[in-house]
């Protein structure tokens, strides 16, 4: 399993987050993690890719314990098996589109590989970017090289966290559809985090997330 996780809750002072969570995802296999706002997906993300520290249950990255993994050892397993799209997509603005691929290619493989970087923008379709600045990309582009620099360094796994949102149906569509297509190509686990229900006619295998107390499908 690329993604393994038994009877995962976590609590917050304010009250709990999540509770009773089992979800398990072989190579391969996409998943959207559905809720409304506060229903915990951010806190499962944040577990998921080590962020936070569980309280209860295990999660498992590609066999590797993540959830008893501390600080500088959680930073690792994320960084071999895990990519992430934030919200915020966080490309480093000092950077060109290109080096930041490059950037994340040696952090998370220890190497660059220019040419697997040309061919996923080029795939992506922001090839004549590659120079460009964050700040002088598009939205859509931005989103784009968001997507290509969580899958450059080949993960295991993809989180994307609500990556559709703000956009209109076709923009929703064309995102996830690049998503699935890339994660496709490249063999990687991909977990979809959102509230847009439009996403269900894109990925059929749903996880409903529901404010705590309500039941989770396994999936
Ligand atoms: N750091 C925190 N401290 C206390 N409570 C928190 C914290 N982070 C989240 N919460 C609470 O935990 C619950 C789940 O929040 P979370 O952000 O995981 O939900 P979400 O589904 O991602 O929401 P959204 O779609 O609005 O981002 C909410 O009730 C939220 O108020």
């Amino acid at each position: 399993m690329v993604l393994e996780i038994r009877g995962l809750a976590h609590d917050y002072f304010s009250g709990t987050a999540l509770s009773q969570i089992d979800l398990s995802l072989g190579k391969g296999q996409h998943s959207l993690l559905l809720g409304p706002s506060g229903s915990g997906k951010t806190t499962l993300i944040n577990l998921i890719c080590g962020l936070l520290t569980p309280q209860c249950g295990t999660i498992r990255i590609c066999g590797e314990d993540m959830g008893a993994a501390r600080g500088s050892e959680a930073d690792d397993i994320r960084r071999r098996h895990v990519g992430i799209v934030f919200q915020t997509l966080r490309l480093v603005s000092a950077l060109s589109l290109f080096d930041n691929l490059l950037l994340a290619q040696r952090l998370q493989r220890g190497g660059k590989d220019p040419a697997t970087a040309r061919a996923l923008v080029a795939a992506l379709g922001i090839e004549h970017r590659i120079k460009a600045r964050p700040a002088e990309l598009s939205q859509g582009e931005a989103q784009r090289a968001a997507i290509a620099r969580a899958l450059v360094g080949e993960p295991a796994l993809l989180v994307a966290d609500e990556p559709t949102s703000a956009l209109d149906g076709e923009n929703m569509r064309r995102v996830a559809d690049l998503l699935l297509e890339n994660a496709e190509r490249t063999g990687t686990t991909l977990l979809i985090a959102t509230h847009d229900e439009r996403l269900k006619d894109v990925m059929p295998n749903v996880v409903e997330l529901t404010p705590p107390g309500a039941q989770r499908r396994v999936a």
